[in-house]
Formats: structure tokens, sequence, C-alpha cells
């Protein structure tokens, strides 16, 4: 995929990925009242080692940090799952300014950003590819970035952004636990929905924090200031990766 202005964007991606028009598509507006109390829902445990941090890369549609996921070394267990998810990537979405960016919105309002981290289930599946095409085969958390004070802790993310500008460029990142951008309180809204760029695979449990992280301007810019592009193309900066909320269709969304 060559990133969000392929294929002129979200609204023409059900052309080629009918999926996009399915029944348990994200991202999604979470309406509050409409969530549903569920005390089977247990804490949270994710347990990261900084060593499998492995690489920052730019891929043409956001910046990922990639991890050694060929061990159960970096894990998320608890809340809705049932069973080991591996760590596999993390990776932002945000917006052309600071009044949008994330994907999911909260009683229709819109954060800056939104990190994902996206785990696959390691105890069922033997790969990453083969877990993205099952229904309980990804579980990513997200956290919204909310506009305000920097980040310190963004900062080990977007001090590194210059030195992969353009698609395709990566570099060595270790030592990272990404718990570090996770906020005090891991409350959560969970629900069943599905990658929110093409293929839209429809095999992701969703862990949404309640709690935003923050994040300043100037950190955001250094997002904006990615390539969408690679070396022999005509520079074109990556502004804007979200996707708008997809119909409920009838799902519920649980909080604990
Ligand atoms: C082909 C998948 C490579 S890993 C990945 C990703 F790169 C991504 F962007 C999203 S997302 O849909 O954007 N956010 C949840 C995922 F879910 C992922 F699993
Ligand atoms: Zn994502």
């Amino acid at each position: 995929m060559q990133g969000f202005a392929w294929k002129r964007g979200p609204a023409h991606w059900k052309e080629v990925f009918p999926v996009a028009n399915g029944d348990r598509q994200s991202p999604i507006d979470i309406k509050t009242e409409e969530t549903k109390y569920d005390p089977s829902l247990r804490p949270l445990n994710p347990s990261y080692d900084p060593a499998s941090a492995k690489i920052i890369l730019n891929n043409g549609h956001s910046t990922s940090v990639e991890f050694d996921d060929t061990v159960n070394k970096s894990v998320l267990t608890g809340g809705p799952l049932s069973g080991t998810y591996r760590l596999r990537q993390i990776h932002f979405h945000w917006g052309s300014n600071d009044e949008a960016g994330s994907e999911h919105t909260v009683d229709g309002m819109k954060y800056a950003a939104e990190l994902h981290v996206v785990h696959w289930n390691a105890e069922k599946y033997s790969s990453f590819v083969e877990a993205a095409s099952q229904s309980d085969g990804l579980a990513v958390m997200a956290v919204f970035l909310k506009i305000g004070e920097c980040n310190p802790q963004l900062n080990k993310i977007t001090d590194r952004l210059d030195t992969i500008r353009i698609k395709g460029k990566k570099a060595l990142f270790t030592n990272f636990d990404p718990s570090c951008l996770l906020p005090k309180s891991l409350d959560y809204w969970t629900y069943f929905g599905s990658l929110t760029v093409p293929p839209l695979l429809e095999s992701v449990i969703w862990i949404v924090l309640r709690e935003p992280i923050s994040v300043c301007s100037e950190q955001l810019a250094k997002f904006r200031s990615l390539l969408s592009t690679a070396e022999d193309e005509v520079a074109c900066c990556l502004l804007r990766n979200f996707r708008p909320p997809q119909p409920l269709r009838g799902r519920e969304v649980r909080r604990n």
C-alpha cells in the first residue's frame, strides 16, 4: 500500500477491499453513555522487555517501532483477552492540524493523535500473518494523545524522526519499553473491530484506554514532517493518516 494518498484516501478503499463495508470495521465513535460495564473484564497486564525493540521505520503511511516477536519476551495478557498476545509493533495516527488526528473518537470528540500498540495471539497461531486473518488474531491497545504539555517520553520517538524522513527509511531503535507511553490509568473500553488500514482485516480485539497522554504541537509537527514518498519521488509530507469512524453495526462496547 502506498500510504493514504493511494486510491485518493479511505473513501475509495472499498473498491479494492470490499471488507471496508463490513460489519466490524474500525475505528468507531465511542458513545460513552452506551458502553456497558462488564465485571468479567480483568485488569490489563502489559509486560514488555525493552531489549525486544529493534528498529524505527517510516513505511509511507505511519512511523512504527518494530519488536522481536519470535519469543514471548514482550506480551499483553489480561483485560478482555484469553491467552497471551505478543507485541509486534507500535505506530501512530495523526492529522494535518492539532484539532483532529485520532482514529477513535469519544462522544464525537477527536484527539490530536492516537498510538496503536499491536499484538498477535501467539498462543493459538504461529505467526503475525496467520493471526491477522483470524477473528481473535490481533489485540491493539489504543492510547489517545491530547494536545497540551510536551511529552518527554514521546521525545524518544520524535527525536529520531529526522533520520527516517523518507518512506522506506529505517534505523536501529532498541532499549525501549512502550509502557513509557501509557497513561497512569489502564482503564479501557473494548470492542471487536478491524485494521484501520488496508487490508482492513476484521481480526482486532480493540482495547481503547480511557485516559489520554499529552503531546505538544511541536512534537506533532515532527510527525507531519515525515514523507509519504520515497527517495525517487516528488516529496509529499505525511500530513494525516487517520481513518474516520465507521458504522457500529450493532456492536457492543464494554468497559472495565
Ligand atoms: C499489515 C499490518 C502490519 S502491522 C499493523 C499496522 F501497520 C497498522 F497500521 C495497523 S492499523 O490498522 O493502522 N492500526 C490498528 C495494524 F493493525 C497493524 F497490525
Ligand atoms: Zn493504527
